[in-house]
């Protein structure tokens, strides 16, 4: 069975005769649409109306199902097609609220002026201060130059802005911290580097987001060598440390060794170069990667990978594989191995629908919207901000792996992202080892 991506909201009338929803049903299953929710929106004496949200593959099929619909008759009728995505972005997804009421005008001395300005001496006085009487220490930058946004390639950061509050909510949501998105119109590492510095007072950690390869190495290393506050790649090390997970749960439950497994690395920009340094980090003896730019094979070889000239090669040789390339359906069915992990994480879309690769013979295989760095990341950063850490480092990536790994029930690669026991786990588990320190 192939993923089905594009996700529409039916509205459709039927009598109020036992039957017909199922009628409805049929018409769209035998389309190859699949059937999600189901909202009675009113039940009438003579008419139910509902609302259906269907999952296709594309437009073609959308409007194949459209038509087997309205082809039912008898008094079937379908009303809107909506696009339910679409409407949850409007007006955006974030908003910066006030935490105090100001209704009365002792409020307004209070949260405003002139009550502000003894809060501003006291903190002009005693700098650390400002960690209990602003937000600072509970907020971290979300920044983008929108050169690698998920896997569209280089659509600039407004365009990507609606990943950034994306993250930011899940902050939110799943870590209490505040994420503030920050667009840049540059995608010159110096600038970048100079304006992260510049506007890092105001932060208690930097993460940086969908920062394409190589520049984002650069600008990584330089922020991390000179802020005073954690900074993070997430396309690296979020990604690597569920990557690691993954791993780690797919080798318990396959009975195998993960240091004595030959890894295979499918695209070595930023995700696919952090994954293999972390595996290397962590104790795989054998990890090997390809890319079709020579100059991350270079990569791969100086931090003591070894780079193969194919994907076939890649998938004859190796029991785990994981591909971060953005190009959909890279990995041909026939390139699987019997047994072999498959973690195909490129977003929207992976090189192999894991439905695909457990028919081809795989033994575990998964997509990035399960393997996704959505669970990494608020929990490093609430771990790290819990601890007053200055630095994000291997030793808490590899905790915050290991934390993941160990919510995982037997059987699956990562546990269910929005399970609030994953999230507190990771940061407890980033807390201790930075505390430890
Ligand atoms: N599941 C998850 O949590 C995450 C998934 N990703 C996904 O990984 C993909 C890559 O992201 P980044 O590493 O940030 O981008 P990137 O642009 O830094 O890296 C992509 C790499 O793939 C290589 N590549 C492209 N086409 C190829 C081909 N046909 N054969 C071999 N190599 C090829 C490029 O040369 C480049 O080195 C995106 O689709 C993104 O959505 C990234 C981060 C997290
Ligand atoms: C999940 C994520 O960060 C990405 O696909 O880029
Ligand atoms: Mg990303």
């Amino acid at each position: 069975m192939i993923t089905k991506h594009m996700i529409r909201t039916l509205m459709i009338e039927t009598p109020t005769i036992p039957g017909n929803l199922g009628k409805v049903a049929t018409a769209i299953g035998l389309m190859g649409g699949d059937i999600g929710e189901v909202e009675t929106v009113k039940v009438g004496p003579n008419y139910t109306m509902r609302n259906m949200t269907v999952q296709v593959e594309n437009e073609e099929q959308l409007q194949e199902v459209i038509q087997a619909i309205e082809a039912l008759g008898e008094g079937i009728r379908l009303h809107t097609v909506s696009d339910e995505v679409l409407s949850a972005h409007e007006g955006g997804k974030i908003q910066m609220k006030s935490k105090m009421p100001i209704r009365t005008l002792a409020e307004l001395g209070r949260v405003y002026t002139p009550g502000v300005a003894d809060v501003c001496r006291l903190i002009e006085n005693e700098p650390e201060k400002a960690s209990i009487y602003t937000t600072i220490s509970n907020s971290v930058a979300i920044v983008t130059d929108g050169t690698a946004i998920l896997g569209l390639g280089n659509i600039g950061s407004v365009a990507g802005m609606p990943v950034m509050e994306g993250k930011a909510a899940l902050f939110d949501q799943l870590a209490g911290i505040s994420g503030i998105p920050i667009l840049l119109d540059t995608s010159d590492p110096e600038e970048i580097i100079r304006t992260v510095k510049h506007i890092s007072p105001g932060f208690s950690g930097i993460l940086l987001e969908d920062i394409g390869s190589p520049h984002c190495f650069d600008i990584e290393d330089r922020l991390k060598e000179d802020l005073n506050i954690p900074v993070m790649h997430d396309d690296q090390h979020g990604t690597a440390v569920v990557t690691l997970a993954a791993a780690i749960s797919a080798c318990k439950s396959a009975g195998l060794d993960l240091k004595e497994a030959k890894v295979g690395q499918i695209g070595l920009g930023a995700a696919g170069v952090a994954i293999c340094r972390m595996f290397m980090a962590y104790g795989v003896k054998a990890v090997c990667g390809t890319d079709k730019s020579e100059e991350a094979m270079d990569r791969l070889a100086q931090y003591g990978g070894q780079p193969l000239e194919s994907i076939k090669e890649l998938m004859d040789t190796c029991d785990i594989v994981i591909s971060t390339t953005g190009v959909p359906g890279l990995i041909k069915k026939e390139y699987v191995r019997q047994g072999q992990v498959i973690l195909a994480l490129s977003n929207p879309k992976p090189e192999i629908e894991p439905e695909e690769a457990l028919e081809a013979g795989a033994a575990y295989a998964a997509d990035g919207r399960s393997v996704n760095n959505v669970l990494g990341f608020p929990g490093i950063f609430r771990g790290a901000l819990n601890a007053k850490s200055k630095v994000i480092d291997h030793e808490m990536l590899v905790a915050a792996a290991e934390a993941i790994a160990s919510c995982t029930k037997h059987g699956d690669l990562v546990p269910q992202p929005l399970d609030p026991k994953v999230h507190q786990a990771v940061a407890a588990a980033v807390e201790r080892t930075a505390r430890g320190k």
